[in-house]
């Protein structure tokens, strides 16, 4: 008889998962280095899918779902929504996709969100893109963003950051141990930014899955 696990990462998996190889690729990075306008790209040259875990809890919450204010509350003080909740959303957007090729933005958070996810679908990454970029422009793009995003005023935003620097960098680290951590210079203009992204997604390899040793951190540290 199977786990409770067993059974989630059966859901998760379903035909199309268990069927074909998945790719996943996690797009890290403090809150407006750029993680979205980028997979935006990666996405038109790449063939990939894109996966907000922020995104899909915004969508969830104006779905009038029973955890749609449980959900706001956590993303008005820029708390980690349990893992629970998130990884559920993502299985079902990679379920509906038909893709089997995954940018997931903004998640693993927390070290409760990447030991769920990889117990629930034993997915692991390729690796991880991590933008590299400093509070102070951080904070200027998120104040001119301009998106209605209710998180997006200094209260907020402050918070965020405390989180990101407390609870998702650790998991950066996790990954960076692992050899598996790409950085970019995110502070660059969005063109320039872009050109590294590709030579990433294009490199040997990559596709050759050649080891890669440790990066040295950090511009926001
Ligand atoms: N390289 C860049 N230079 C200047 N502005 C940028 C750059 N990249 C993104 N921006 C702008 O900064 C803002 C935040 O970008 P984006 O939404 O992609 O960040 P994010 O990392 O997804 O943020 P969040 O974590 O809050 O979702 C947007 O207004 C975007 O147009
Ligand atoms: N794994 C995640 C991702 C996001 N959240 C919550 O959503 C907020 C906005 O996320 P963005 O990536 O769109 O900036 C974030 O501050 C969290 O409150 C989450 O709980 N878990
Ligand atoms: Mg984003």
């Amino acid at each position: 008889m199977g786990t409770a696990v067993d059974a989630a990462n059966k859901e998760t998996n379903g035909s199309l998962l268990d069927e074909k190889k998945v790719t996943v690729v996690f797009v890290l990075g403090g809150p407006g280095s750029g993680k979205g306008t980028q997979c935006a790209n990666i996405v038109q040259h790449f063939g990939f899918t894109h996966l907000s875990a922020g995104d899909l809890l915004r969508a969830e919450i104006k779905s009038g779902s029973e955890n749609g204010t449980m959900i706001q509350n956590m993303i008005n003080e820029g708390k980690i929504v349990p893992s629970e909740v998130t990884i559920k959303l993502l299985q079902r957007a990679m379920r509906e996709s038909g893709n089997n090729k995954f940018l997931i933005d903004g998640f693993p958070r927390n070290e409760e969100n990447r030991a769920a996810f990889e117990a629930v679908t034993k997915i692991e990454p390729e690796f991880v893109l991590f933008f590299d970029c400093s509070e102070e422009e951080m904070e200027r793009r998120l104040l001119s963003r301009n998106q209605g995003r209710e998180d997006d005023n200094i209260e907020t935003i402050r918070k965020r950051f405390k989180v990101f620097l407390e609870s998702s960098l650790p998991v950066v680290e996790y990954y960076n141990v692992k050899g598996k951590v790409r950085k970019i210079d995110a502070a660059k203009p969005i063109e320039e930014v872009f050109e590294a992204v590709k030579a990433i997604f294009t490199s040997k390899d990559e596709k050759g899955k050649t080891k890669h040793s440790r990066v040295h951190w950090c511009g926001i540290l």
